[in-house]
């Protein structure tokens, strides 16, 4: 009998009996911009600045810096331009910032974006409650700024929230899901981030709706971005990993929430993933050392405790 031998995918490392994982991850840390736009007390800029330029000093290749919001709907996030600015631009690294809409777009060309993040739900109720429209008319502002990203080279990175559950809606179909992603994908957004916003999410429904969502978007142009609502975040982004995701957005310190998500807390702490995927043989380019400065200096600022079980830990040493 011929031996059959199962040829792994290029991108793809065997470890032991886990199963198979990508050999790099890409990390695209959202802290400065999903972790502080739900803080209430109005964090200072220059501290917004000194957070991103430690996360940049700690090897992360991304850091979403900030939203091109409106004050009146996010006021933590008045000060995009001035943190835009300000920042240390390390080479290599890319700072996304989260457009809504074609203003806020070219407030954010204005301000030295390099790169903008579209951000979209297969939730109806989701949609209105947080951009204030239905999801066609979403698609349609999001097609004005991908059409002019495009005439200026600018890539733009595409969320679809609400995949494993809507606080307004419930349940949402992973064909929802897949609809709204293969959209997001075939006007041109060239990473789909498929997040989790309120964290309700368990391993069996993160690969149910992969496997939607991956029929009609490749594998290679899906992140996800996982709440710890209900402690499955890890959980989840691993069953992601599992199944060929190798982009995973998460938070230094835990910290994160929607402020239009009623009940969700704060995302994956970037410090247990870190730990979890260099204990995985998958590498990061990120110091550990370096981000549990990043996430002590924020927490101080804060005057909060960290959510990172990691940071927790090493604290107590
Ligand atoms: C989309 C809008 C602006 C619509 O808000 P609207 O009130 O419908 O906007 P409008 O077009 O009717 O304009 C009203 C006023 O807002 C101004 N305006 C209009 N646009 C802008 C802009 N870009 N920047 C600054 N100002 C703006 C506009 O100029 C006008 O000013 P006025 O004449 O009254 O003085 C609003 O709903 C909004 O800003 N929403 C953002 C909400 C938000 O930031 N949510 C959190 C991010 S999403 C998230 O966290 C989920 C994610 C990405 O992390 C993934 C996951 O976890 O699932």
């Amino acid at each position: 009998m011929a031996t059959v031998r199962r040829v792994l995918p290029r991108r793809l490392v065997s470890t032991s009996s886990a199963g198979t994982f990508p050999k790099r991850v890409k990390i695209v840390e959202v802290g400065p911009r999903d972790g502080l736009q739900n803080e209430k007390n109005i964090v200072p800029t220059a501290t917004k600045i000194k957070l991103i330029d430690m996360l940049s000093e700690a090897g992360l290749p991304v850091v979403e810096a900030t939203s091109f919001v409106s004050p009146k709907w996010v006021p933590q996030m008045a000060d995009h331009a001035e943190v835009l600015k300000g920042i240390q631009k390390f080479p290599g690294i890319n700072y996304p910032v989260l457009t809504p809409n074609f203003k806020g777009y070219q407030a954010a060309v204005a301000a030295g974006a390099k790169e903008v993040a579209i951000f979209g739900a297969a939730s109806e109720l989701f949609t209105r409650k947080n951009i204030n429209c239905s999801i066609d008319e979403s698609l349609q502002r999001f097609d004005e700024i991908l059409k002019a990203a495009q005439a200026a080279s600018i890539p733009v990175r595409g969320y679809v929230s609400c995949v494993l559950g809507c606080p307004y809606e419930g349940k949402i179909s992973p064909a929802k899901v897949a609809e709204v992603a293969k959209k997001l994908y075939s006007m041109g957004c060239y990473e789909i981030s498929l997040g989790d916003t309120i964290g309700v999410g368990t391993p069996g429904i993160m690969r149910d709706m992969l496997s939607a969502v991956m029929h009609e978007v490749p594998v290679a142009a899906l992140a996800v971005h996982c709440h710890d609502t209900y402690g499955q975040a890890l959980a989840n982004t691993l069953m992601a990993l599992q199944m060929g995701v190798s982009v995973v957005d998460s938070s230094v310190a835990g910290l994160g929430g929607c402020p239009y998500a009623q009940g969700a807390s704060g995302n994956l702490a970037t410090e247990d993933l870190v730990y979890m995927l260099t204990g995985l043989g998958v590498h990061t380019g990120v110091n550990l050392q370096k981000l549990l400065e990043a996430g002590a200096f924020i927490c101080q600022a804060l005057n909060r405790k960290t959510s990172s079980k990691v940071a927790q830990a090493t604290c107590k040493l």
